[in-house]
């Protein structure tokens, strides 16, 4: 097994590899893109921070990749939708270096307060001016903080300390939040009007892209003073440069850009009023320790296929949610895997209904489970729980969950309905606490069979001697019948037969049962 690092991890964090076995990990930091490419060829995992841009050539060249894991929070240089369509799970280190990013918030806050860095110049060079660098107090000042998640909270329990006011904008910043914190729940707008600091902590996406442009600059206080420990882009830089050349913003204290490494003529390196570091927030030897022990315990899980935890391209689910649905993933996969072979063909719409106790809110991981196991049943290992929605979107499979709190007759129920090009079907299981997952029912007909070994499905006309008939042809063919279950709706009419059979049927005999007057469909299935 092959773990390639291609940034600084921690060493601490490299030793946990050894857990595992036969375990080779390659540190290669600072390869070109094309040594990238090469050396990614016969890796199971890869471990990056922000430096290495795993692109979505460098995921298809990962022949053998099952996991990308990123010592950190952001994922904006991994391609999340190539690791996701080849289903490699992206894991990162949410909260490891949180504490150092929001004392790196602080730093620069109070290094602009103070004029630290180009008062430290000023003497360096030789002088000793004490008039010009005097400062403002953090105290009584407003700050606005633009983000309120992991780091942007702990900035507000430490702007709180230092006697400031502080004004919260998130979407998901609820009241009872922003209270137990003694921050103002704010709007966007009046964050920005009012705040003689702002600072953001939001990802970058499309919604927080230039948060900041020129047309927000027009609305700030007049001497505000900004700074971006979070992502390059959410301010725009050159609308910065602007402000702070128009004196409308006092000072700017920037650890990430939007191009970096920062290009060395960029105009925010000849701004007086600006305090610049290399993408440091996340630097202290005990972040760097956190989030390298937490990225390799997680990558050593998933190599093990143990349960993992952050997930990045997967729905993520509280401890509680996990142990609820853990038992029911066995029945969803084999739900999955009897359909595609009852299908023979496509299906274009799927509806799983989940009832009783199996309603479990899980951001629709159960589907999944029911996808791979759907399309897993062709495709193989090709399909997991990253990509199997991939798969059904590329097969134009439209996809519906319900959930029912109520089952008429289980506690906990799971049904497929889905159409073929050959008509509709239907099939639920149930979990049995002493027996696991069952069959119970398949078209419409109540039955009871475990979901596991191999099945024979038939529909046909009710009439003497079909199922004697069937038997003659199992029997001819060695095949032992280990269970059996029939159903019809009315004398003479449709009916149908499952049978669990020690070993698979040769194709002729299937052959030659779906050619008995009488049978509709036969289906062999193996679960
Ligand atoms: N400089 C560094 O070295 C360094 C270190 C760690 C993290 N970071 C970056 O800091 C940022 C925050 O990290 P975190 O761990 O606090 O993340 P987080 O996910 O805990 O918090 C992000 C918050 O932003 C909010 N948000 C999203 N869109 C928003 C919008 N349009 N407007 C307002 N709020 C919005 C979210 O609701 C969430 O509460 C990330 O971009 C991360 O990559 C940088
Ligand atoms: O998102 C993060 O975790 C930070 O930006 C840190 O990035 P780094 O690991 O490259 O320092």
């Amino acid at each position: 097994m092959k773990i390639l690092v291609t940034d600084d991890i921690s060493q601490t964090g490299l030793e946990v590899f050894e857990e595992l076995d036969d375990v080779e990990v390659s540190v290669q930091t600072s390869l070109s893109p094309a040594e990238l490419l090469e050396a990614i060829a016969d890796a199971d995992a890869l471990v990056v921070r922000s430096q290495t841009n795993v692109t979505a050539d460098v995921i298809a060249a990962g022949r053998r990749l099952k996991v990308i894991g990123r010592a950190g929070v952001g994922v904006d240089n991994i391609d999340l939708e190539a690791a996701t369509k080849r289903g490699v799970l992206v894991i990162n280190a949410p909260d490891g270096n949180t504490i150092a990013a929001a004392e790196h918030t602080f730093a620069m806050m109070i290094s602009l307060a103070r004029h630290i860095p180009a008062a430290n110049r000023d003497l360096l060079s030789g002088k000793w001016n004490r008039k010009r660098w005097v400062g403002v107090e953090l105290r009584g000042k407003t700050l606005a903080i633009l983000g309120m998640g992991r780091i942007g909270t702990e900035v507000a329990k430490r702007a709180k300390v230092f006697g400031m006011q502080v004004l919260g904008y998130d979407p998901f910043l609820t009241q009872e939040r922003a209270d137990s914190l003694g921050v103002v729940k704010s709007t966007l707008e009046n964050a920005i009007a009012e705040a003689d600091f702002i600072t953001v902590h939001t990802p970058l996406t499309k919604e927080t892209h230039h948060l900041i442009d020129a047309a927000r600059f027009q609305t700030v206080k007049p001497g505000v003073r900004i700074i971006n420990c979070a992502r390059g882009g959410i301010i725009d830089e050159r609308a910065l440069c602007a402000a702070l050349q128009e004196g409308v913003v006092a000072g700017a204290a920037f650890d990430v850009f939007e191009s970096e490494p920062l290009d060395a003529d960029h105009p925010l390196r000849r701004m007086e009023n600006v305090i610049l570091t290399p993408h440091l927030g996340a630097s202290t030897i005990e972040a760097q320790e956190n989030v390298a022990i937490q990225v390799a315990h997680q990558i050593v899980r998933v190599l093990k296929d143990e349960p993992f935890e952050h997930a990045v391209n997967l729905p993520s689910l509280s401890q509680k949610q996990k142990e609820r649905l853990t038992p029911y993933l066995s029945l969803a996969e084999k739900l999955g895997v009897f359909a595609a072979q009852l299908a023979q063909g496509a299906p274009s719409t799927i509806t799983v209904t989940y009832t009783g106790d199996a309603a479990i809110p899980d951001g629709g991981y159960l589907t999944r489970t029911v996808l791979k196991g759907l399309f897993g049943f062709r495709y193989r290992d090709e399909v997991n729980y990253v990509n199997a929605l991939r798969f059904a979107e590329e097969a134009g499979l439209r996809v519906q969950e319900v959930r029912e709190s109520r089952g008429r007759v289980y506690t906990n129920e799971i049904s497929l309905s889905f159409t073929t090009e050959n008509g509709t079907h239907h099939l639920s299981g149930t979990l049995y606490h002493e027996s696991g997952p069952r069959i119970v029912e398949l078209d419409g007909y109540p039955i009871d069979m475990p979901s596991e070994g191999i099945l024979l499905f038939t529909r046909h006309t009710d009439k003497p001697g079909m199922i004697g008939r069937i038997g003659t042809y199992l029997g001819d063919a060695q095949v032992n019948i280990a269970g059996m279950q029939v159903g019809r709706r009315e004398s003479g009419g449709e009916a149908i037969m499952l049978l669990s059979i020690d070993r698979s049927l040769p194709d002729d005999v299937i052959k030659q049962i779906a050619g008995v007057d009488g049978i509709s469909m036969v289906r062999s299935i193996e679960l």
